[in-house]
């Protein structure tokens, strides 16, 4: 059984080069986040929803081919993934648009079967999940994901979730977004958001205003994730401030917070304390911003 398994969204991508054209790739934070896991040799599995078509099925392999469990793959007949594009500005900064509203993985937990996919989160040692995962999902589908989370957390799972906060996939709905956040948060072991979007989110002043309200809902491992800023790490009642190695001048942000996650949750995995793992995801985040697209080249991770 994988030790940890990472549930949401991964999409076709296109990332506009330095010439203007559009590359084609595949990510989603969730995804991207288990991609740089098993890159680090956790073992990890996915679980979302494809369809049946040739992107779909691109996808489960590279998906095999990182050395992902795909058992928690749901395969959806007739159906096709959802699409993203990253536009940068000179910074480097990212911005997406997005067709993924027939996208299959917003139906895993109402699909037939979808038991046997909660069955193996339940048994996995860690459950890595974002506020994107949570928008994907109907009411029906987010009790029944929660309910997986519960009865993984009896079993002595760790919860980890980042925020990820993405206004448009809560079609502009803060309310509803604070109200299913809350249920996430109360579960969960090691929260890993990122300042701005917890900003816009929960209106925090800083950084440690928001690991502040997080330990407030009982998170007993928090790191705010602030760009070149750095990262403001809480836990055993201490915070340290982790400061970058070197400033980078970044060609693509995509997927800067999700592989410090995962650079983060290896270093954690394999002992090592929250500042020094925090190191761990400035390195491989520093090297991610370097690139475009969510997902480096496998010989480019080295
Ligand atoms: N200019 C920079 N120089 C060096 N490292 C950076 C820079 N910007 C970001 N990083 C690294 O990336 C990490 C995450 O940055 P940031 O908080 O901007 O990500 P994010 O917005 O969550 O990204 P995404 O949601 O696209 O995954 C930082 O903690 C840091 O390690
Ligand atoms: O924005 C999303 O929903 C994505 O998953 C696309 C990107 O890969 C992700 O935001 C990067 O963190």
């Amino acid at each position: 059984m994988a030790k940890v398994i990472s549930i949401g969204e991964v999409m076709a991508e296109f990332a506009r080069g330095a010439d203007g054209r559009y590359g084609a790739g595949y990510g989603g934070d969730t995804f991207n986040t288990a991609v740089y896991l098993a890159r680090a040799g956790v073992s990890v599995g996915y679980a979302t929803a494809l369809g049946d078509d040739t992107y779909s099925e691109a996808i489960r392999a590279a998906a095999e081919a990182e050395g992902i469990d795909t058992r928690t793959i749901a395969r959806v007949a007739g159906r096709t993934v959802g699409l993203y594009v990253i536009d940068t500005d000179s910074r480097g900064e990212r911005s997406f648009t997005y067709w993924r509203d027939t996208s299959p993985a917003r139906e895993l937990f109402e699909l037939t079967g979808w038991e046997t996919i909660a069955e193996q989160v339940i048994e996995a040692s860690m459950v890595y999940l974002s506020g994107i995962t949570l928008s994907l999902y109907s009411n029906i589908g987010l009790g029944r994901l929660l309910a997986t989370l519960e009865f993984a957390r009896e079993r002595g799972s760790r919860i980890v979730f980042d925020g990820n906060f993405r206004p448009r996939g809560w079609g502009g709905d803060v309310a509803r977004a604070r109200t299913v956040y809350a249920q996430a948060l109360k579960r969960c072991s090691i929260a890993l958001p990122t300042f701005e979007d917890e900003a816009v989110l929960w209106g925090d002043g800083s950084p440690a205003a928001t690991a502040e309200r997080l330990a407030t809902f009982g998170v007993p491992e928090i790191v705010v994730k602030n760009g070149a800023e750095g990262a403001l790490v809480l836990s055993e009642g201490a915070s340290h401030l982790v400061p970058i190695p070197a400033p980078v001048e970044p060609v693509d942000t995509t997927a800067a917070g999700d592989s410090f996650n995962a650079a983060y949750l290896a270093a954690r995995l394999q002992g090592a304390p929250p500042v020094e793992a925090a190191q761990a995801g400035h390195a491989l985040a520093g090297r991610v911003i370097r690139h475009r697209g969510a997902i480096l080249p496998r010989t480019a991770n080295a």
